[in-house]
């Protein structure tokens, strides 16, 4: 058995019917030039012939004394984490689009290993569909990346490539215990693990005291409680949203280039424009800006498993009408808190992300506070492959996140690449943001304005 860290476990704790905590991939290919019509029954059944997963795939939960553990799941069953499904006709995106909403809606099973791939035909133009769901419990968004890339190839004539279940983790930082005594091991790593955090309080508690002092005169210092009351901070049903887009990667990269920046302000600035045009349509902009909660990777190795981030908190400048000002107020804000972060181990970033989210994660879980808000949207970067890749000789054409809604953050951007596409996946509580859509061509709109606003068009 293994125990799930503190983190891990959180994803557990924050789950209930109205926020599943799952996360997923969206994976779009093209049939290989010689496939013939059985191309995706014959790779569906390929996949359910490996029956026997390695780990996370083949661990199940289970609990003891309050804490959650993994342990191998001996009554494995491959018909029920594989399902091969077909699009209802026309088979146009939309119709994808919906099944992901509606499958994204339904919570994992957790007395079975806590993932569910999606094999999907039936798309129009010649193309295949794979949609991979698994809990945020077990992976973060690098960790998803990782795995998925791993049962993908460079070369096109690769055949017969097992699925990302067949794949051992590449390295994992602790062997995994399986009798008895090993829990007994597995609760004094879990104490020394404690300990190596106790060892950094007093790093914290200075970093703190700093902080504090810095956010009296500093304007560009976001704060927990600054967050405006705004549509997308409403109670959520459990009822799912989705939608995807592309964008140039080097468009953005000239963008930052020209304005100083790194490609993840741009971002957050078009994200910015994005929302504050949605609620302008809404006739709901608030007076304050909004504030985004943008993970950090603070992953330092090659293991494949768990979460491993820090979150910073971004001001969007959703106040500000001209482009250039409101990128340079995002870029303020995220320059302060990364200067913030240098000064600290991943420990401490990891404590101190714990400190600051502990009021939005108490309300999460009571619900007794719900003003004490410290973001209002979720905005997580994914970097991606930059070369193409194949499936059994399909190509990968698209790759698109599918993350979480928190109960009043009704609202996740989250966007990873594909070589020079930005693959953005917006989900949302149905019943909460109508015309959610709408989003996306803002988004479109931003870039266009950032590039004028650079002197680039
Ligand atoms: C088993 C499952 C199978 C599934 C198969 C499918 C998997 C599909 C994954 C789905 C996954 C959903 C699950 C979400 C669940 C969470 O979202 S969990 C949270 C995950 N998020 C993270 O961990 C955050 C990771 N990101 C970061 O740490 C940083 O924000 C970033 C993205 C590195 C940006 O940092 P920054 O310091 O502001 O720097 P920036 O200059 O923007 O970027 C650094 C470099 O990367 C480049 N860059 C920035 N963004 C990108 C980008 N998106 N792409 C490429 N390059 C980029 C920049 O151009 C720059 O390059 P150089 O100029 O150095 O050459
Ligand atoms: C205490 C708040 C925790 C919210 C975590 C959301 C993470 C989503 C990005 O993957």
């Amino acid at each position: 058995m293994k125990a799930l860290s503190p983190v891990d476990q959180l994803f557990l704790w924050l789950e209930k019917r109205q926020q599943p905590m799952h996360v997923a991939g969206l994976q779009l290919f093209s049939f290989p030039e010689d496939a013939g019509p059985k191309y995706v029954s014959e790779l569906a059944q390929h996949m359910r012939d490996y029956c026997s997963p390695v780990a996370p795939f083949n661990q199940r939960l289970t609990r003891r004394l309050g804490q959650y553990y993994w342990t191998e799941d001996k009554h494995f069953d491959i018909d029920h984490h594989f399902r091969h499904e077909a699009l209802p006709k026309p088979g146009r995106i939309r119709e994808l689009l919906s099944l992901v909403s509606a499958e994204h809606s339904n919570l994992l099973d957790r007395e079975r290993p806590l993932w569910e791939a999606h094999l999907i035909e039936g798309i129009r133009g010649r193309q295949f569909a794979l949609y991979t769901k698994i809990h945020h419990s077990v992976v973060d968004g690098i960790s998803a990346m990782r795995m998925g890339m791993r049962a993908l190839s460079t070369d096109p004539e690769e055949r017969e490539l097992p699925p990302v279940w067949a794949y051992e983790p590449k390295k994992r930082s602790r062997s995994l215990p399986s009798s008895p005594v090993d829990v007994a091991s597995s609760l004094a790593r879990l104490g020394a693990g404690l300990s190596k955090q106790a060892a950094t309080v007093p790093g914290l508690a200075r970093e703190i005291y700093k902080v504090s002092q810095k956010a009296k005169k500093d304007e560009n210092y976001v704060s927990i409680f600054q967050a405006p009351d705004t549509v997308l901070n409403q109670t959520v049903t459990g009822s799912r949203r989705f939608a995807a887009q592309s964008y140039s990667l080097s468009r953005l990269k000239v963008i930052a280039k020209a304005f100083g920046c790194t490609v993840n302000t741009v971002v957050l600035s078009m994200c910015g424009h994005a929302l504050r045009e949605y609620m302008i349509s809404q006739n709901a902009l608030p007076d304050e800006p909004l504030i985004a909660m943008v993970p950090m990777s603070l992953r330092q190795d090659d293991s494949a498993g768990g979460n491993q981030i820090g979150m910073i908190l971004a001001n969007l400048g959703t106040h500000i009408c001209d482009p250039a000002n409101r990128l340079r107020v995002v870029h303020d804000s995220v320059q302060e808190a990364k200067e913030r972060f240098s000064q600290m181990s991943p420990e401490e970033i990891l404590n101190f992300t714990a400190l600051t989210m502990a009021p939005t994660g108490l309300n999460l879980l009571t619900g007794l506070a719900p003003k004490w808000r410290a973001f209002n949207v979720v905005i997580s970067n994914v970097p991606g492959p930059k070369e193409p890749l194949y499936w059994n000789g399909a190509q990968l054409q698209g790759m698109y996140p599918v993350s979480i809604v928190l109960d009043r953050i009704a609202l996740n951007i989250t966007l990873t690449s594909y070589q020079d596409q930005l693959e953005f996946g917006l989900i949302a509580c149905r019943r909460t943001l109508p015309s959610m859509q709408r989003l996306l061509d803002y988004l479109e709109q931003s870039i266009r304005e950032l590039e004028i606003a650079a002197g680039i068009k």
